[in-house]
């Protein structure tokens, strides 16, 4: 698929997934680190965690906002804190029930993840990792697709999980390219505070 200058948007992906990389480099450990305990601040204030729901996380990446700090929390307060797992390349992710004495195990591209034996669960909010998010609710991951399937899959099992992206606020852009196969965001929370991204999310 071309747009009007040319240029095809796998290349206009590829190219802004690069350009992000770099960007979430320059951050250092402390500003990674702080911006993460805003973030954990930032999803306690305007989630509804109180209600204990089903709620994924992801075990971070070295350069990903750093959610440990979060599992725990939620898990204190008795929420229900999920993990993504891998069921292979073109398949949606599933999630298991996350606790701080399950052993993860490493999966591909080196992300930790709860063992194959547990059983699903579906969430009811996804937080979800990303390299760039714009106004509009655009999302751009790593390439694999894997969170459209899984938004896919989740509400074609019957869910409706409210769709949160967490970064850092140097990941908005402009305009994130996107495809037919793209699912919107209902909001995304960085240190900055949540940015709300349509309205049916039900927060302000
Ligand atoms: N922490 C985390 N868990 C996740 C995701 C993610 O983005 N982050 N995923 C989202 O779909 C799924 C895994 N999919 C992935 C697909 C590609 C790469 C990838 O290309 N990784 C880079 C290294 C990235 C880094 O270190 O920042 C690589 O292998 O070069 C990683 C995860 C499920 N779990
Ligand atoms: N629900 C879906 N069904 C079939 N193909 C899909 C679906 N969602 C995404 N894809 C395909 O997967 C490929 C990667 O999608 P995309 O560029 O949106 O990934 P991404 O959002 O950057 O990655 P991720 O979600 O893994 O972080 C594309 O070719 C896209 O068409």
């Amino acid at each position: 698929m071309a747009d009007p200058d040319g240029v095809a948007l796998d290349e206009r992906k590829w190219a802004l997934r690069r350009e992000m990389r770099a960007r979430r480099t320059t951050l250092t450990d402390a500003e990674r680190a702080a911006a993460s305990r805003a973030v954990a601040w930032h999803v306690l204030r305007h989630l509804p965690c109180r209600e204990r729901p089903r709620i994924s996380l992801f075990w971070p990446l070295a350069e990903e906002i750093d959610t440990r700090p979060l599992l725990h929390i939620l898990y204190a307060l008795g929420a229900e804190p999920l993990l993504p797992r891998m069921q292979g390349k073109g398949r949606p992710l599933v999630f298991h029930r996350w606790s701080p004495d399950l052993p993860l195990v490493q999966g591909p591209f080196g992300v930790m993840e709860p063992p194959p034996e547990l059983p699903p669960v579906l969430p009811e909010i996804v937080l979800a990792p990303l390299l760039a998010f714009d106004r509009r609710g655009h999302r751009l991951g790593y390439g694999a697709g894997f969170y459209d399937r899984t938004f896919d899959a989740v509400e074609a099992a019957g869910g409706a999980p409210l769709r949160v992206g967490l970064c850092f606020a140097c990941q908005e852009v402009t305009e994130v390219p996107v495809d037919e196969t793209d699912v919107p965001l209902d909001l995304v929370v960085t240190e900055e505070g949540p940015v709300v991204l349509r309205p049916t999310s039900g927060l302000s």
